[in-house]
């Protein structure tokens, strides 16, 4: 018996996101606090779609961390395994710069963060057991414990026949070099059954300047993956299986405010989509329609849309 859909493993945060658009953070005064963090931000877009999410992480002991647990708690997100951090570990923070709709950046402050101190024994097998799906977030193996943490996380999966989607989630910050980005890249992917990352994620992974989709499939699929997703900002995404079918995803047209939060709704609503049955065709429309509204929108974790929102804009840019 599963009890849940889905449990994310990595890190949860604090996204302070600039409230005065469309000016250089220098002349940011004010911030919106938001729960942020990619696995934390794609365990709420699920929860807000209906599905049944759990996660697991580590919070710092502080109004962070409750603030954190707190709101995932309200979405519905079991968080019975979010450790609490005893070490004076804090949150890591994420400030946001809004230049323009197509010019952001993230300013990001994860010295020593709780997230990188979730140890392998707070990983539980009866609970990754209860998972239909481990959703595993490339930064969480950025550095250890957390690394060994993640790692275990994907061994329990696969010894209970959970499947495993690795959302690549490539940030730089707390990664050494490239060589070891793709070490464990690598590792987690050859053993995951979905993939998602964009393209300059998946050079990460295979440590290219220039790679190419032919290239990393074929690479892949020598391995576990049944299904790899690789995203290409507004020019859409595609989807490869292992039986060597293609599906190309449309980019929905949308009132962009910012880019980001684009990846994490995405993933929330290809993942809802796949659980609910649909084709890969149809998930790869949730995911985009999803990461459409997004981006129209303040924040990323809070403006993850409804299924009526999603389904509405599909049905809208139908032709
Ligand atoms: N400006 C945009 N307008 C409409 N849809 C967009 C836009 N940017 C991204 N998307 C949609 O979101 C999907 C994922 O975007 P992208 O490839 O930028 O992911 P990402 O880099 O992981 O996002 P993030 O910025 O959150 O890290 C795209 O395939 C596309 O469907
Ligand atoms: O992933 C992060 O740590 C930052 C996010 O919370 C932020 O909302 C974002 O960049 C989403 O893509």
């Amino acid at each position: 018996m599963t009890t849940y859909d889905l449990i994310a493993v990595g890190r949860a945060c604090i996204d302070l996101n600039a409230v005065e658009y469309n000016r250089p953070m220098e002349e940011t005064e004010t911030f919106s606090k938001y729960v942020g963090g990619s696995p934390a931000n794609i365990a709420i877009g699920a929860s807000k779609l209906g599905l049944s999410c759990g996660f697991i992480g580590k919070i710092p002991d502080d109004q962070h961390g409750r603030f954190i647990s707190n709101y995932m708690s309200e979405v519905g997100i079991d968080t019975s395994q979010m450790a609490i951090d005893k070490d004076g570990h804090k949150a890591g923070l994420a400030f946001t710069e809004i230049l323009s709709p197509s010019e952001c950046s993230i300013l990001m402050y994860r010295d020593d963060v709780a997230d990188l101190y979730l140890e392998p024994s707070e990983v539980n097998e009866e609970y990754i057991k209860q998972a239909k799906m481990l959703v595993v977030s490339g930064t969480g193996l950025a550095q250890s414990p957390s690394r060994e943490a993640v790692l275990k996380s994907v061994a329990l999966a696969r010894k209970n026949n959970v499947q495993v989607v690795f959302e690549l989630d490539y940030r730089p910050y707390t990664w050494k070099n490239a060589e070891e980005v793709s070490v464990y890249y690598s590792v987690v992917a050859e053993q995951s059954d979905v993939v998602i990352g964009t393209r300059d994620e998946f050079n990460m992974l295979e440590n290219v300047t220039e790679g190419n989709n032919d290239n990393t499939v074929a690479y892949l699929f020598q391995h576990a993956p049944e299904l790899i997703v690789i995203k290409h900002g507004v020019e859409g995404s595609y989807a490869y299986t292992k039986e060597g079918e293609t599906f190309r995803g449309k980019a929905y047209k949308s009132n962009v405010l910012k880019t980001f939060g684009a990846g994490d709704s995405y993933a929330a609503a290809f993942l809802y989509a796949l659980t609910k049955g649909k084709t890969i065709q149809e998930a790869l429309q949730y995911g985009s329609a999803s990461a459409a509204i997004v981006v129209s929108k303040h924040s990323s974790s809070e403006a993850m849309p409804t299924v009526e929102q999603i389904e509405a804009l599909m049905e809208e840019q139908s032709n």
